[in-house]
């Protein structure tokens, strides 16, 4: 890393005031159409709260979150209190907004109520029954490059997206996993994943957790504190997850559930709820946050495109930054497998940034685009 990089500041966060940005879009279209399809099927009870956020997002200005129930939320968001939702910065505002649905349901710690449940199991079930047509996958010696590049095929089960591309549609823009396979073999003793969406994200990353189980002796992985984003995992899906697997009548299925649950009871994978990630925190500059979460974990797999903003800081990096500034503060190495769809992005060419431009203006958003990328300590 040159020394210039290592005296530049941070880059300027991604904000909903920025005209043609995917957080203006997010704002302006986005958003509303989540909460419409919310308040289609919402009690009535419901629908009156979500009618208000729909209205305050266009016309009001952010109010306070009541403490404590998403962890440091409410106090990140002090600074903005009174703030128009066009003059915010994107991540927090997006986890404002869910965290403003869970409170028109009734969301508090007592009553975790999850709106998102239904999509989120009717994904889950979809993504089962698919695992008898994917005999290579849940093959338990399958080749490690092979479910990282379906892992990040499955990043594509997003829900929160305008558009979801179809597996074929992804073309790889960064292709580390040569690279990624001899670090998930090399005997660490910790590796922490990151989870993401329900569906084929986590029967990807299930997967894949099976797969490199042999070789680390402990796996941390982490789920959302509360519901968000439509898809992300929480632990009460994931219980239910491998519930439903242990319960298949798919033998793949059946028999990844109960390899996951034995890892589970050997306390080789271990699940953790951090509240860390429901916060607009960022990891690669803030090193007490993760020694906290990710302690002395030798490789984080962030998988998806949030844990990707959470990890590089939802800013407006040079595409071309080179990779490795990230691990200034960050204490130990990233791999990074996501189906990009939004514009934090690092470690590209300006060859292939102008190429892929050419393709596609919406390169960074479409999430037909995708990357396995690795920084290595
Ligand atoms: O984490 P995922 O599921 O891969 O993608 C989620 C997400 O990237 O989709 C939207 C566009 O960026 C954002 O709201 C959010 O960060």
């Amino acid at each position: 890393m040159s020394s210039s990089q290592q005296s530049k500041p941070s880059p300027s966060p991604l904000t909903t005031n920025e005209p043609g940005s995917f957080a203006a879009f997010s704002l302006e279209q986005r958003l509303p159409t989540i909460l419409d399809q919310l308040i289609q099927y919402a009690d009535t009870s419901v629908v009156h709260a979500l009618q208000q956020l729909a209205t305050e997002m266009q016309t009001g200005t952010i109010s306070a979150l009541p403490p404590a129930i998403f962890g440091t939320l409410d106090q990140a968001l002090q600074p903005y209190i009174g703030r128009n939702w066009a003059n915010m910065p994107f991540l927090t505002v997006e986890l404002y907004f869910y965290a403003r649905i869970l409170l028109a349901f009734g969301y508090t710690a007592i009553t975790p109520i999850d709106p998102f449940q239904t999509a989120k199991e009717a994904a889950n079930d979809q993504a089962i029954a698919a695992l008898a047509s994917q005999p290579e996958y849940c093959d338990p010696t399958c080749e490690i490059d092979k479910l990282l590049h379906r892992a990040v095929i499955g990043n594509t089960a997003d829900l929160s997206q305008h558009i979801m591309p179809t597996h074929e549609q992804v073309t790889l823009l960064i292709d580390e996993s040569e690279v990624a396979k001899k670090l998930l073999t090399t005997g660490m003793q910790r590796i922490d994943l990151v989870f993401d969406n329900a569906g084929a994200d986590i029967l990807t990353d299930l997967l894949l957790i099976r797969r490199i189980s042999p070789y680390c002796t402990h796996i941390v992985a982490h789920v959302r504190p509360y519901p968000m984003f439509i898809s992300d995992m929480t632990l009460v899906n994931m219980k239910a997850l491998l519930e439903k697997l242990l319960a298949s009548s798919i033998p793949a299925a059946r028999q990844l559930g109960q390899d996951i649950t034995q890892l589970l009871h050997q306390n080789k994978l271990i699940l953790r709820t951090s509240p860390a990630l429901g916060v607009p925190a960022n990891f690669y500059d803030n090193a007490a946050l993760t020694q906290a979460i990710f302690g002395n974990a030798e490789l984080v797999i962030f998988k998806g495109d949030l844990n990707y903003r959470f990890f590089a800081g939802d800013q407006r990096w040079l595409h071309t930054t080179e990779k490795n500034h990230l691990l200034q503060h960050f204490g130990r190495s990233a791999l990074c497998l996501r189906t990009i769809k939004s514009e934090v992005l690092v470690g590209l060419t300006s060859e292939i940034v102008d190429h892929t431009r050419t393709l596609r203006s919406d390169w960074l958003t479409c999430g037909c685009y995708g990357i396995i990328q690795v920084f290595a300590q």
